[in-house]
Parts: C-alpha cells; structure tokens; sequence
C-alpha cells in the first residue's frame, strides 16, 4: 500500500470523529458536569475575601479521576476578582524542584539548588505580587496538583516548605493582599507528615470528592460523544462505559479514555462503536495502566502486587484480608529474593493504602464474623496482567500450580511424588487460601531440592 492508499484509509477510519480532541483527558474540557456541591464549597470558602478574610489553605482530596483539578481551575477561572496560578507538580523529585515549577508557571527563570530555598520561596512571593499589581487584583490563589509529590522528597522538608508559603500570605496579608493554596491530592490531611506549628496555620478546610457514580460519568460521557463524533453514539455503549468506570473507581478519566480506545478499534474494523469494542478497550487500558504505574513503583509495592495476584488468583477469592496478603508478601520476599529485608506490618499496609490511591485496588473494611473487624482488598486488575508484567516466567508456574490444587482436591486417587498428597492432607482444615499458600510452597521447595540434589 503507498503513502497515498495509507492515508485514505486512516481518513476514512477518522470519519467517526467529528472533534477528537473532545475525548482528550489531558485538555481542560470546554463543559464541566454537575459536581454541583463540590464547586459551590469552594466558591464559598474563596469568597470569604469579600469579608476581608481568606482561609490560608484548602485541601481538595479524592479518588483519581474524580474531577478534583477540573472543578477547581472552573472555579478560579469563573472568579473575576482572583488571580490564580495552576501548577502540577508531579514532575517534580525534591522540594526544590516544586519551588522551581511554581516559578516557571508565574513565568520566571529556574533556580539552582546552591541559591536556597530561601531565594526561590522570596521569588516566588515576588512574582505572586507581580501579578497581582499587573492584574490589578488583590487575592492570589496557588493551586498545587499532585500535592503527594512534594512528601516523597525524604530528604527535603516538605512541611517546612509549607510552611514558608503560608508566611508568604502572612506577609501579603500585611500588604492588603490575600493568598489562599489549594493542596489537590487522593489524600486527606491527616495523611501528611506535617509539623503541628504547619498543620495549626494550616486549619482544616478539605473538601472531599466523592468517586462518580454511573449516572455522573453517564452525562459526562453524553456530553462530550455528542461533540467528538460524527455520529450520535448509542445510549448501550455510553452506559456500559459509564457502567465499567464507575463500578470501583468512579473515575471520568477513565470512562472517557475507555470511549476513546472503543472508537478507535471500531473505526479500525469500519464498524459503529459496540459494547465489545469497549470491552477491548478496557483490557487494552488496563494492561497499560499496569505496565505505567508498576513501572514507578517500588520493589515492595511490585512484591505486594505479586502476592495480591498469586493469591486471588488461586484461591478465586477477590477479597483479601492485610494479614493474608502480608503473610503471602513476606514468603514471597524468603521464597524468592533472599537480599530483600520485609517491611513491617504497618509499612504494608500504608503500601496497600497508596495502590488503592493508584486504582490498582479496592478496600472495605468490616466485619469478617469471627475473625474481629479489618480490612479487605481487592485487586482491580487481572492478575494476569500484573504477574506478567512484573515476572511473565511466574505465570506459567501458578497455572501449573493451580491445575495442580485442582487435581488434589478434585481427583483423590490421582497419585503425586515427593509427599506431596501427604501435605496437602495435612492442610486439611487450614482455611483454603493458607492450604494453597502452603502447598505451592511445598511444590517449589520439592522441586528446589531436587535440582540442587542433581548439582
Ligand atoms: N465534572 C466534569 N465535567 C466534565 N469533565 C470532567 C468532569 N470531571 C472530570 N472530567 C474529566 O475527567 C478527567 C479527569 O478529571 P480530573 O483530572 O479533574 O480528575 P482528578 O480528580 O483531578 O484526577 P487525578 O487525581 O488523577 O489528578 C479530565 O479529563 C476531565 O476533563
């Protein structure tokens, strides 16, 4: 096919979108839906500066995808009287480095790190007052998306960086101006190490966004396939998107992301959008998800992720309880990479906090009858998709295993080397998930021993 031909066929497959960029996720959209409560908290706090009083700080927390930053930039820019700078800090390693992106959005030069934090936080008070003057206004507003980043610089002093911005508003204040930050993030307050000289400056203005339900990202989607495709896209498929984003993330993001990729397979076949195409979509974006956010995760948090899939994936159980998974996380850690120390108990369960802020997971904590209350976590990805990106050889083994488990409990006469049918009897009674556990462990521990033996 030449170059001509080629394009012909791509045109012909873009005809079902009449304006793309409607489906882009990474664009600010042209019409924000409902979130009718969420934006009137926020109008309510900033307009305090009519009474010559602005909270110093607001936290805006909430799922991924849940419409936090696209709420709150409709608000400021809707404020005539407020001046604002959006900045997202999530490229940013070290302190430092959020100093230096909020100066390149008040559009100034970057420092280097030799001329202190000092320097760069007095420039920054420089340029708000800039704009301030320049705009003719007297209320700034410094939003700082992707807030978390700014707490993984263990070096740094995050909370000491705060604190130096609420005394850049302490200092406006003295000059008849007004500063308000905007902290955007998927945790609440009480989840950042903060000193109590910050956190009391600070108050407690959150606003918490609750994931959407079905009928959110429903209009959601409604409004943006009317504009991004040349035809109307039928109501079945916008609701199964609708229906797939929102059962356990309530994300938009996601929804939208997912319309996308099923237009995008559908106009590929020459075919209208159908449900299956945007259940392609999905495996498609789920294994990209994986591989992005595995990709930045620790060592540990790859391992609880392995132990998560290893373990719902033989047991057929999606639920888990922390104790299950740590126990499986730590024979995982002496079964297969002796070097590596196990964090503690409580360290596994903030890891398991943070997946849950990445979608990989969900959470529910309840009552699990005589075994006492606590928590159970879900993954929300196949287990497949994490363990083949994580150690695609390991997939192979756990099919065999789980074959295996079957055979043992299903077919009693079925004979095995090694004891390994006297173990698994001897499991007998042991809750499903331990007897699995600890019978793969046999299995590889047999087969370890008798390679070394024939060495
Ligand atoms: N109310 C809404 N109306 C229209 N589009 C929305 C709305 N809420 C979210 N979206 C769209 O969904 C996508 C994700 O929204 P947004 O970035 O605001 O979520 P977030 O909660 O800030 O997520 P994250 O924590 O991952 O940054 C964006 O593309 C946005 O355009």
């Amino acid at each position: 096919m030449g170059i001509k031909e080629i394009i012909a066929k791509i045109e012909k497959e873009n005809n079902i979108f009449a304006k793309k960029s409607n489906l882009d996720t990474l664009s600010f959209p042209d019409n924000v839906i409902g979130r009718q409560q969420s934006q009137e908290k926020l109008v309510r706090l900033l307009l305090q500066y009519k009474q010559e009083y602005l909270v110093p700080f607001i936290s805006v927390y909430g799922r991924s995808g849940s419409g936090k930053s696209t709420i709150v930039r409709h608000v400021c820019e809707n404020l005539d009287e407020i001046s604002f700078c959006f900045v997202n800090i999530r490229r940013a390693k070290t302190v430092f480095g959020v100093a230096n992106l909020i100066l390149a959005e008040l559009g100034q030069a970057s420092l280097k790190s030799a001329q202190g934090i000092n320097m760069a936080v007095g420039k920054i008070e420089d340029s708000i007052v800039a704009q301030l003057d320049k705009e003719g206004k007297n209320v700034f507003v410094l939003i700082l998306d992707e807030y978390d980043m700014l707490f993984y610089d263990k070096r740094g002093n995050p909370s000491d960086f705060v604190y130096k911005l609420l005394v850049i508003e302490e200092r406006l204040h003295t000059k008849g101006k007004m500063l308000c930050i905007i902290a955007i993030s998927n945790n609440g307050l009480a989840d950042y190490a903060i000193d109590d000289r910050v956190r009391s400056r600070i108050g407690n203005s959150e606003i918490f966004f609750e994931p959407y339900s079905k009928d959110d990202v429903y209009e959601i989607l409604k409004d943006r396939s009317a504009k991004a495709f040349s035809k109307k896209v039928k109501e079945d498929v916008l609701m199964h998107c609708a229906e797939l984003s929102s059962a356990v993330y309530g994300d938009a993001r996601r929804a939208i992301d997912l319309l996308r990729v099923g237009a995008e397979i559908a106009s590929s076949e020459g075919k209208g959008i159908l449900p299956e195409h945007i259940d392609s979509a999905q495996k498609i974006l789920e294994k990209d998800r994986t591989t992005v956010v595995l990709k930045s995760s620790s060592t540990h948090t790859k391992i609880l992720c392995l132990a998560m899939a290893r373990i719902t994936y033989l047991t057929d159980q999606p639920w888990q309880s922390t104790a299950i998974i740590y126990k499986q996380y730590q024979n995982f850690i002496s079964r297969h990479s002796g070097k590596i120390k196990p964090v503690g108990y409580r360290r596994v369960a903030e890891l398991l906090n943070e997946l849950e802020n990445t979608g990989f997971t969900v959470s529910q904590t309840g009552s699990k009858g005589r075994h006492g209350y606590g928590t159970q976590h879900k993954l929300t990805v196949d287990p497949e998709i994490i363990v083949n990106t994580i150690i695609p050889s390991m997939w192979k083994n756990l099919a065999e295993n789980k074959a295996r488990h079957y055979d043992l409990t299903h077919n009693p006469a079925s004979k095995y080397p090694n004891d390994v049918r006297g173990k698994w009897d001897k499991f007998e009674g042991e809750q499903n998930w331990q007897k699995y556990v600890n019978l793969d462990y046999v299995i590889e521990q047999k087969t370890d021993e008798k390679s070394a033996n024939k060495k």
